[in-house]
């Protein structure tokens, strides 16, 4: 449930093949547990308080997404060649006004909590310019120098997930920039961070991990049968 006065909507990114995962559909109709990805991944934002949905879909697969996500009054727009792309498509898209708290939200990140996505969404109506979601990193690091290696502190990294949130206007005009400009970054806190936006940071949750890979859809079976024990 959203409880604060600015309406929160969302930007559901599906619009990926799933080159790693190699299915024979788009990842995000792929099922865990006999339910799509992408329906998975708009019930919990959903369940965080969101209260308008555009889903980024590839060109060809549009009656599959609609039965996908029957029921949850989501908009669908076609995505672009890349997630960047498919984000600004989406926005574009979003009718809400440009204070609302938009949350950018990767449709591979099937199984995050809607405590992620509430945390995200307080942040911002807090006065964070844009948050993103993360976790500390558990594996020692080395940065490839040269011909060699050298460690570096992981204490000081973290690994970033989504929901990323900002206000939408504030994130529409980031989004603009980097296209006027060709500019290319993986996430939309580093959009929001190219015209000088702070980014804050929240705890994320190891069941928004990124299912990338087909060893990913067993962790994520996993996760959801240990889920009913918790
Ligand atoms: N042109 C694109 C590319 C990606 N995405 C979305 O961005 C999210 C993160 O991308 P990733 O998990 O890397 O998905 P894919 O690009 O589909 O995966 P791959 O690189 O294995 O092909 C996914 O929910 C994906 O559907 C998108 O909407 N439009
Ligand atoms: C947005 C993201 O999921 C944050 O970790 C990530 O940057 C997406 O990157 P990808 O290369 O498109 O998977």
């Amino acid at each position: 449930m959203n409880t604060h006065n600015v309406p929160v909507v969302t930007v559901v990114v599906a619009a990926g093949s799933g080159s790693r995962l190699g299915a024979r559909l788009p990842k995000a109709l792929v099922e865990l547990d006999s339910v799509a990805l992408v329906r998975r991944a708009v019930d919990a934002l959903l369940d965080g308080g969101v209260s308008e949905v555009v889903v980024t879909v590839p060109v060809g697969h549009e009656e599959a997404f609609r039965e996908a996500l029957a029921g949850t009054g989501s908009r669908l727009v076609h995505g672009g060649a890349t997630r960047q792309e498919s984000v600004r498509l989406g926005l574009a898209a979003l009718a809400a006004p440009d204070d609302a708290v938009v949350l950018v939200h990767d449709a591979a990140r099937a199984l995050v909590p809607p405590e992620v996505v509430q945390r995200v969404t307080s942040a911002i109506v807090d006065g964070a310019d844009v948050a993103v979601p993360v976790l500390p990193v558990v594996d020692s690091i080395r940065s490839v120098v040269g011909g060699g290696s050298e460690v570096v502190d992981r204490a000081m990294l973290r690994a970033v997930q989504t929901p990323q949130g900002a206000r939408l206007g504030l994130l529409r005009e980031a989004h603009e920039w980097l296209r006027r400009d060709g500019v290319e970054v993986t996430d939309d806190a580093a959009a929001c961070e190219y015209r000088g936006h702070r980014v804050a940071l929240v705890p994320g949750h190891r069941d928004a991990m990124k299912i990338t890979e087909p060893v990913d859809l067993v962790f994520a079976s996993a996760l959801l049968a240990e889920r009913k024990n918790r």
